[in-house]
């Protein structure tokens, strides 16, 4: 499919089309072929299922940091065995991505042998979804759980400043008859990218999302991004799950939390320099079990229960419409993308 104008302010790719451009732009500003690869399936990914606030909106984000010089681009990982059910990997000031496509084969080898493996990947970069990283464990039988940690804008519950950062979760599951569960969500009660869209729309976030720089609740993006900050989901009980992702994606891998890293000396960049924590593990160990089976009769008796939508649904749903009518680009974005592949 050739880019086709769908109307004035929208154009439709395909995702080949659109994987194509993403790979020039990050190659252009600096990143080997290998980690362009990586990261152009991840955004065009993302863009492809609608999730927007990390989907070809980070581009620029992308750009901008790899300018900047706070990331490498051309890091290559370092994947090291620690132990029966322990990967390491350094990710050498690169991006999280390509160094769990590094140590994938390995992870999966050892969750298969031991029934759980562990991938602790450090000085990396997150600038993306989880749910790209977690769901083709999935679509392979395994079930998967991931963490990262992400830049300082979340006031901990009962606390005065901000401290956390978004801090997501991750989680995938095979079922029998349909695609794999998967739920993918910031610990803050909005996504940081989502605030950044508002903001440049002209709306306003939902009531109980964010503070203003005196520690007034507001519901306007401006001055949540302004010296404001962002609130937990669920009061103690999301901030006590940021808590646990900051534990599990810093302290555990060797990554820095939220609040110990400072890009100051780099003007424009977005990224964090944080961690990501993934655990993997093979169901099929608990022999006779039939896990397929048993999340899929979870699954029939929510919809029996009256539940009309499963998180997931909504991607897969977007996905589907991409796939027949290619993924929908806004035009000045589209602008803005063919601009930094000139640039
Ligand atoms: N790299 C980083 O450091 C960070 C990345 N992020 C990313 O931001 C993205 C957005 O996070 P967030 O805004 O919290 O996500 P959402 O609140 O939009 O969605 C969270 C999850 O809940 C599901 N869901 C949403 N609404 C419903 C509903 N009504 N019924 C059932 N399920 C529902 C979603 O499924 P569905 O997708 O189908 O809508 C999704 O799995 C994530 O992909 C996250 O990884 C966030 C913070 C930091
Ligand atoms: O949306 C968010 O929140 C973030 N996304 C990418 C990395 C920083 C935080």
């Amino acid at each position: 499919m050739s880019a086709t104008p769908v109307c004035a302010v929208t154009t439709s790719m395909a995702f080949s089309e659109l994987v194509a451009l993403l790979t020039h732009i990050f190659i252009r500003h600096g990143t080997s072929a290998e980690v362009a690869a990586v990261l152009a399936d991840n955004c065009a990914r993302a863009e492809r299922d609608g999730a927007h606030s990390h989907g070809v909106f980070r581009i620029p984000g992308y750009v901008s940091t790899l300018n900047s010089g706070w990331v490498d681009g051309r890091a290559v990982p370092q994947v090291e065995d620690v132990a029966s059910g322990f990967v390491r990997v350094d990710a050498g000031n690169g991006f999280a991505q390509p160094a769990l496509a590094a140590a994938r084969s390995l992870l999966v080898e050892k969750a298969r042998s031991a029934g759980i493996a562990v991938l602790a990947i450090r000085n990396s970069h997150h600038f993306a979804a989880l749910w790209p990283d977690v769901e083709p464990f999935a679509e392979e039988g395994l079930v998967a759980l991931s963490v990262v940690n992400s830049m300082t804008c979340v006031v901990p519950y009962g606390a005065d400043r901000p401290l956390f950062g978004t801090n997501p979760i991750a989680f995938a599951a095979p079922r029998a008859d349909g695609p794999p569960i998967v739920f993918d969500l910031a610990t803050s009660a909005i996504a940081h990218g989502d605030v950044q869209i508002a903001a440049r729309k002209g709306e306003r976030v939902p009531p109980g999302t964010g503070v203003d720089s005196l520690g007034q609740p507001t519901q306007d993006p401006r001055a949540i991004l302004e010296g404001g900050a962002l609130l937990p989901f669920g009061g103690h009980k999301g901030s006590a799950l940021s808590m646990m992702v900051e534990l599990l994606a810093a302290a555990l891998t060797g990554g820095n939390f939220s609040f110990e890293f400072d890009w100051s000396n780099h003007p424009g960049a977005k990224t964090p320099w944080t961690g990501q924590l993934l655990i993997v593990i093979d169901p099929s160990k608990n022999a006779g079990q039939g896990f397929a089976e048993r999340s899929q009769e979870l699954v029939r008796q929510m919809h029996a229960a009256g539940l009309r939508r499963l998180p997931g649904d909504r991607r897969h749903r977007a996905r589907a419409k991409s796939e027949e009518q290619g993924i929908i680009i806004d035009g000045e974005e589209l602008e803005q993308l063919r601009a930094l592949a000139q640039a």
